[in-house]
């Protein structure tokens, strides 16, 4: 049998042959049901539609803002990053400026004190020995006088290297004062201390700064080995009175200090 159609029922209602069935008035009820309750499924559809639609707009808003948020918080951490980097940098030149010397770049006298601190303990300890070395700049004055103060810093950065090649890698120079620097020696004895700053002398005298060929340049020395439970401020003040001697002997040479 085939499907009744909405027009086959209203043909059906109104042909004049049935107009005394008495089921009509029910069929009539139950059209009339019929028709209302598809008018409240359209709409419940339509309801349903709606939503579904705000629903996808909110959830594409949604992920746009959390987009947002992921981007923002990308920015935020490269900005932290970065942050974060120069701060350790500037805690790195903070540290360094605290222990060197800014004209020289050498070691300043905090961190050969520290060092020294050190090497007093693995003395203690058993270790061999270690030897200071008082070095000073000869008429220093001289070359400001006669060069200007300008090749005088010049001449200083320019001895200080000269040091540090003759020195081993576990030496340390410091520049101690203005044309004054002091070398710690580890596991040094005398003898062996004394072969180092002659070599020291002798590459100081070889220093040429290019325009200034009438500079020249000599340092004097003074040498102190530590000896065991020694103040090490008196192995310092050993190894100037032995530079203040080599002085006084004429200067480009080194002294020993008397124990
Ligand atoms: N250009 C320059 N000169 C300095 C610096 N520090 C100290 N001096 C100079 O070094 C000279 C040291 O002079 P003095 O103590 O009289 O000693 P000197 O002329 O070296 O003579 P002796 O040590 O006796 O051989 C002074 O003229 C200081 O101004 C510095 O950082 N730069």
């Amino acid at each position: 049998m085939k499907p009744w159609t909405d027009a086959d029922l209203e043909r059906l209602l109104t042909n004049p042959e049935h107009q005394d069935n008495p089921l009509l008035p029910a069929l009539e009820w139950l059209q009339q049901r019929e028709q209302a309750q598809r008018k409240q499924l359209e709409k419940l559809l339509r309801i349903a539609d709606c939503s579904d639609g705000i629903a996808r707009s909110q959830t594409h808003e949604l992920l746009e803002q959390y987009d947002k948020q992921l981007r923002r918080l990308e920015k935020i951490t490269r900005i932290s990053d970065r942050y974060q980097h120069s701060l350790m940098e500037l805690n790195e030149q903070l540290k360094q400026a605290a222990q060197q010397d800014p004209l020289t770049k050498l070691a300043n006298r905090r961190l050969l004190m520290a060092r020294l601190g050190e090497e007093v303990e693995r003395c203690r300890r058993g270790a061999s020995p270690f030897t200071l070395v008082m070095l000073d700049a000869d008429h220093f004055k001289r070359i400001n006088d006669d060069f200007g103060h300008e090749m005088g810093d010049r001449a200083l950065c320019m001895m200080a290297e000269t040091i540090v090649q003759q020195l081993r890698g576990y030496d340390l120079c410091a520049r101690w004062g203005g044309e004054e620097f002091l070398l710690l020696l580890p596991q040094t004895e005398l003898e062996q201390a004394c072969h180092i700053v002659e070599r020291v002398m002798a590459a100081v005298r070889g220093v040429r700064l290019e325009k200034e060929e009438q500079l020249r340049l000599s340092i004097s020395a003074g040498l102190a080995m530590y000896q065991p439970d020694e103040n090490v401020d008196l192995t310092i003040n050993r190894a100037d009175a032995a530079l203040i001697q080599a002085k006084k002997n004429g200067r480009d040479q080194l002294q020993i200090a008397r124990t």
